[in-house]
């Protein structure tokens, strides 16, 4: 699913107004019915409903809803604020089918006074105040009806947005003058603003409504964002050849796991054999020696000189891809071992966890990472190699512009993680749930999307297949276990029903 801008989103409406052919103001009666009937189906009409609409078309959203809900039985107030005296051609004709089908018995059109009406517990509160059209916080009269709102303990409906939410750019907005909706019914397309964290409590229970915008045009157009989804994701599997051997399958290499850290080289390297690849070698500290061979005997171990850390750089030559990071330890002569590895490789790499966190360090040596490299931070070792961001919006935006100027492929994990591709797209993947989060999932990606390199995936390919599969794999693995109890090892384990699933 492509994420659209507001922009975009009002040239899709035209594209489809001019060629369906529908009129816009009944665009707006298709919505209009769509929002009516997911209504409908979670409160009786028993419900006492207060709409509160605004000037432009997600206001004549409101009024339509208002009208369908009363000739559907319910007792609905409603308010227009019409603050400057204008309403958009849609928002005035609704007004007006309002007023003449004489079912919406309380209507108040609200040019400068406003006495709000008490909303109790039992009542549903309709916000079609502002949607995809809202350009800047909101001040004034909106705010405080927005407080007003959001301090009652009514139930909150948005149409298509919470109003005050900026359907991209939050990060100076005015939280307190945000609409916290129990349910937003947005329309078409999940806005950008939808994939944050922070943005969660204005959203409350999302669901996308089709109301039929032109499948061609949203074709056509470009979009900088994108949701994967599975059909995206079915034609990435690739079929085994029969002749296959451990030869052809790819070599993965893991630099993973320090003294008290080797867990996480056991977990990327496990997810690294059951994402499918043909060999996989393990370079670890001397210490960890015995622990991984009787954990993964499956794997070559390759000890590091040293007891207790990553020290020693390795030839590459015979690898088809590098995973290197989790648990690796910040210790200067790992941190000098490091670097001089991403220098050399000369295979796909994934840098991860302890990697990013000694790039965070030492700050001058992102410059010189090779082009091409794939790197998966969480939020705080985003932070680190990049300086803090004041939200999630402004990070996104930094790794969108560090992976053109680097040349690189930014994973910055989360609920929505978000791959960041050096042209600039960025792909969100809709899989995984709160149950990952729990340590030693970040080591488990690690392993997966090394395995997809070696097996040569493009990195693109594989960061996309890997991201997806391992929020699959945990899914699952949340279904039979529930997310409380969910360990990383756990997502391994599922990766194999992950496959077969995607393969069916
Ligand atoms: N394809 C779609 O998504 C469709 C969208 N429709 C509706 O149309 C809405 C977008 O309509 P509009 O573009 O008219 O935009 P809105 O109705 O969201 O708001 C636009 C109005 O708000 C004013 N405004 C913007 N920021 C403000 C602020 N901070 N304080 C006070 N006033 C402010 C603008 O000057 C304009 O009058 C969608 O959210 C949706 O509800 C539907 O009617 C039909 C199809
Ligand atoms: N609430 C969540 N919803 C979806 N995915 C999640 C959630 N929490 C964590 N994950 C996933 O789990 C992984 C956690 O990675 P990370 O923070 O690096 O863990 P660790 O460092 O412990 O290995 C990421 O891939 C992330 O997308
Ligand atoms: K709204």
């Amino acid at each position: 699913m492509k994420i659209f801008t507001s922009a975009q989103i009002r040239e899709l409406d035209k594209y489809t107004i001019d060629n369906e052919p529908v009129k816009s103001i009944d665009l707006m009666e298709r919505a209009s019915r769509a929002i009516t009937r997911a209504i409908t189906e979670e409160w009786s009409n028993e419900t006492p409903v207060v709409v509160f609409a605004g000037p432009g078309n997600n206001g004549g959203d409101a009024l339509a809803v208002s009208r369908m809900l009363a000739e559907a039985g319910y007792k609905t107030t409603v308010y227009l604020f019409n603050i400057s005296s204008h309403l958009s051609e849609d928002c005035a004709t609704n007004k007006a089918r309002l007023i003449e089908s004489k079912k919406v018995r309380d209507f108040t059109e609200v040019t400068l006074e406003f006495d709000p009406p008490k909303l109790e517990a039992g009542t549903l509160v309709v916000d079609g105040l502002f949607g995809a059209g809202l350009n800047k916080p909101l001040a004034g009269g909106f705010a405080s009806l927005v407080k007003y709102i959001n301090a009652s303990p009514a139930k909150v409906v948005s149409i298509d947005m919470p109003s005050g939410l900026i359907p991209e750019d939050n990060t100076y907005n005015v939280r307190a003058n945000i609409i916290r909706a129990d349910l937003t019914l947005t329309l078409q397309n999940k806005k950008l603003a939808f994939m944050f964290p922070e943005n969660q409590p204005f959203i409350g229970r999302l669901k996308v409504l089709d109301i039929r915008i032109s499948q061609e045009a949203m074709d056509a157009t470009e979009a900088q964002y994108t949701i994967l989804e599975e059909n995206m994701i079915r034609p990435l599997i690739k079929k085994r050849n029969p002749f296959a051997h451990k030869g052809n399958m790819g070599h993965a290499l893991l630099i993973a796991g320090n003294y008290g850290m080797g867990g996480a080289a056991i977990l990327a390297t496990k997810a690294c054999f059951r994402a499918g690849a043909g060999k996989v070698t393990v370079h670890t500290p001397r210490y960890n020696n015995v622990m991984m061979q009787i954990s993964v005997p499956e794997a070559v171990v390759q000890l590091d000189k040293e007891e207790t850390a990553f020290t020693e750089p390795v030839d590459t030559e015979d690898f088809d891809a590098l995973g290197i990071g989790p648990g690796l330890g910040q210790s200067e002569p790992t941190s000098i071992a490091l670097i001089a590895q991403l220098r050399r490789a000369n295979c796909p790499i994934v840098a991860d966890a302890d990697a990013l966190n000694i790039l965070g360090n030492r700050r001058a040596w992102i410059q010189q990472l090779p082009k091409g490299i794939i790197m998966t931070p969480h939020p705080k070792e985003f932070d680190r190699m990049n300086g803090n961001s004041a939200d999630s919006y402004e990070r996104l935006s930094k790794a969108v512009s560090t992976a053109k100027h680097l040349q690189a492929y930014i994973l910055l994990k989360g609920h929505y993680s978000a791959l960041c591709l050096p042209d600039g797209h960025v792909i969100f993947n809709p899989t995984g749930n709160a149950g990952m989060a729990t340590a030693g999932s970040g080591d488990v990606l690690t392993g997966i999307i090394t395995a997809l390199l070696a097996r040569g995936y493009k990195q693109a390919e594989a960061c996309i297949l890997g991201m997806y599969l391992h929020g699959l794999a945990g899914d699952l693995a949340a279904k039979k276990l529930g997310m409380e109890s969910l360990m990383a090892g756990d997502i391994i384990e599922h990766i194999p029903a992950a496959f077969n699933y995607l393969s069916e």
